[in-house]
């Protein structure tokens, strides 16, 4: 797992670390990494240009001290100075005694021949979007030839939430030091830092426990264990559906599917799609009964196609009023918004999967706080919420959230939803903590859709093909196997 943490934690490690150490020295940690980082980038340093965008504070510092590294194995850098006066002095020393030259904002910033330019611009002391001389400068940077790589956070994203206020520096790789921030993996402020690549300057042990986490495909693989010597059908945990329609039946087999594949036990399904899923799924336990005609279940996964009127809210409260784990979807959680106490009452677990327009039924805004949002109507419902999105946020009512690194635009599909419902409600049936799991569903979901998307345009019933790929892909080589 990856603790993210806010610009707050790292700095208040920070100064416990700079406490304990000689003046300079993690400065000159970070710096060494950044330049060891650029290097690879460029592949070598003789001979290419390199740009620096100076601000004036330490982020402006690490630049300095990276460029007069790379000036030192022979790169010839420009250093742009925003801030001529005030741009670190050591890091500077450092860079003209490396041979490295000096402009101002409006002077030669060799933007237009670099190979590599390095945003030293604004880091964690950075506030709201940048003033016009950085912004001017950040533009030119997209628009020229070099590799543009961010000092600890492109310059212009806020490193907590990950929002844009105004001109940004666009990178495609982001340097960071101590600890990934939120920032830099969620919302706008993701596609801002393009790849990530943390340095440790020491920080680890200092930090507070981490509120926000990524999960590593090892994380996740504990979700999906092969079955036991002495597991059965049911003791895997068995997944109810309640989805789709008569006349639309795609979303209770999407949604089946994807339950079945994620974790071989049982799967039953309740409702009017129930030709259409027993056509599709002849391995499904279906009833076009109702949820309490299904058989015993373990988790719930309810909403999916199944329509907002008198007779899907009957059944969404008759889910709900089970001590059971439920995912809500789609259409049932236009039904909970209208009726939040169905949800906030409850005490098994409840996961909701919203996107944008569905979370804003309830009446919080989305807005730039991705993580913020998803806390805040968790907290306020009693309910894990999964923020569907570039980088999916779930967040726990205790505040404890993730951000899926695993998303691709491949699952911008119809009846991608679905499919996550069903793989959700799947790794729920087993018992397993709700946010953690929520969390786990969202990475599995994501690496299905880079697997099926390898092969060219996908559509949701190919996420649901290819998802025992996905779940090898995810459990990873088994120690000891020699693949005979
Ligand atoms: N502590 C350490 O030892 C270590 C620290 N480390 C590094 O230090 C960084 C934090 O450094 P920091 O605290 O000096 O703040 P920093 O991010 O440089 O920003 C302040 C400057 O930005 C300016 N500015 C603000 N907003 C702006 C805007 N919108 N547009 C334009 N400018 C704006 C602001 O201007 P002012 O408001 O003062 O005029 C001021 O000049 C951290 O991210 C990491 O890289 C690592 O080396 C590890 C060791
Ligand atoms: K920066």
């Amino acid at each position: 797992m990856i603790g993210l943490s806010t610009a707050a934690e790292v700095r208040a490690a920070e100064e416990v670390l700079l406490a304990a150490t000689r003046e300079g020295a993690l400065m000159h940690r970070a710096a060494t990494g950044l330049a060891t980082v650029c290097l690879r980038l460029l592949g070598r340093a003789h001979g290419t240009r390199v740009t620096l965008l100076v601000g004036a504070g330490n982020n402006g510092g690490d630049a300095l001290f990276a460029g007069a590294r790379l000036a030192a194995r022979g790169a010839r850098v420009t250093a742009v100075l925003l801030d001529p006066a005030r741009a670190h002095p050591a890091g500077l020393a450092a860079l003209r005694r490396a041979g490295g030259r000096t402009t101002g904002p409006d002077g030669d910033d060799g933007l237009d021949r670099a190979d590599l330019v390095l945003d030293g611009i604004v880091g964690i002391g950075g506030r709201g979007g940048l003033r016009p001389d950085a912004a001017r400068l950040a533009d030119r940077a997209a628009t020229g030839p070099g590799i543009p790589v961010a000092v600890d956070v492109p310059s212009g994203v806020d490193a907590d939430t990950g929002a844009v206020g105004g001109a940004a520096f666009a990178a495609v790789h982001t340097v960071t030091f101590g600890a990934v921030k939120p920032g830099l993996v969620v919302g706008e402020g993701r596609g801002h830092a393009g790849e990530v690549h943390l340095v440790d300057i020491g920080l680890g042990p200092l930090l507070a426990p981490a509120r926000a986490h990524q999960l590593t495909d090892a994380d996740v693989a504990g979700h999906l264990e092969p079955p036991g010597a002495t597991d059965d059908k049911y003791s895997r945990g068995v997944v109810g559906v309640v989805a789709g329609s008569a006349v639309y039946p795609g979303a209770a087999v999407l949604c089946t599917g994807a339950a079945l594949r994620t974790r071989p036990g049982l799967v039953r399904y309740a409702g009017t799609a129930a030709d259409g899923v027993r056509a599709a799924w002849p391995e499904a336990i279906v009833t076009d009964g109702r949820p309490g005609d299904a058989g015993r279940v373990q988790a719930w996964v309810v909403g999916p196609g199944m329509g907002t009127d008198d007779a899907a809210r009957s059944l969404v409260a008759e889910v709900l009023a089970t001590d059971l784990p439920v995912v809500l979807d789609a259409d049932a959680l236009t039904l909970a918004a209208r009726e939040p106490e169905l949800v906030r009452g409850r005490a098994a677990p409840t996961v909701l999967t919203p996107h944008d327009r569905e979370f804003e039924r309830f009446g919080v805004a989305v807005g730039a706080d991705r993580i913020g949002s998803a806390r805040r109507l968790a907290a306020d419902l009693g309910a894990v919420v999964l923020l569907k999105g570039d980088a999916t946020v779930v967040a726990a009512p205790d505040g404890t959230a993730f951000v899926n690194a695993t998303g691709t635009a491949d699952l911008a599909t119809a009846g991608s939803g679905d499919v996550l419902s069903g793989i959700l409600g799947s790794l729920l049936a087993a018992g397993t903590p709700p946010a953690g799991t929520a969390a786990a569903a969202a990475h599995l979901h994501g690496r299905t859709g880079q697997v099926a998307a390898a092969r060219g345009p996908i559509v949701a019933g190919d996420l649901v093909r290819r998802l025992p790929e996905a779940v090898a892909r995810v459990r990873g080589p088994v120690l000891g196997d020699s693949g005979a």
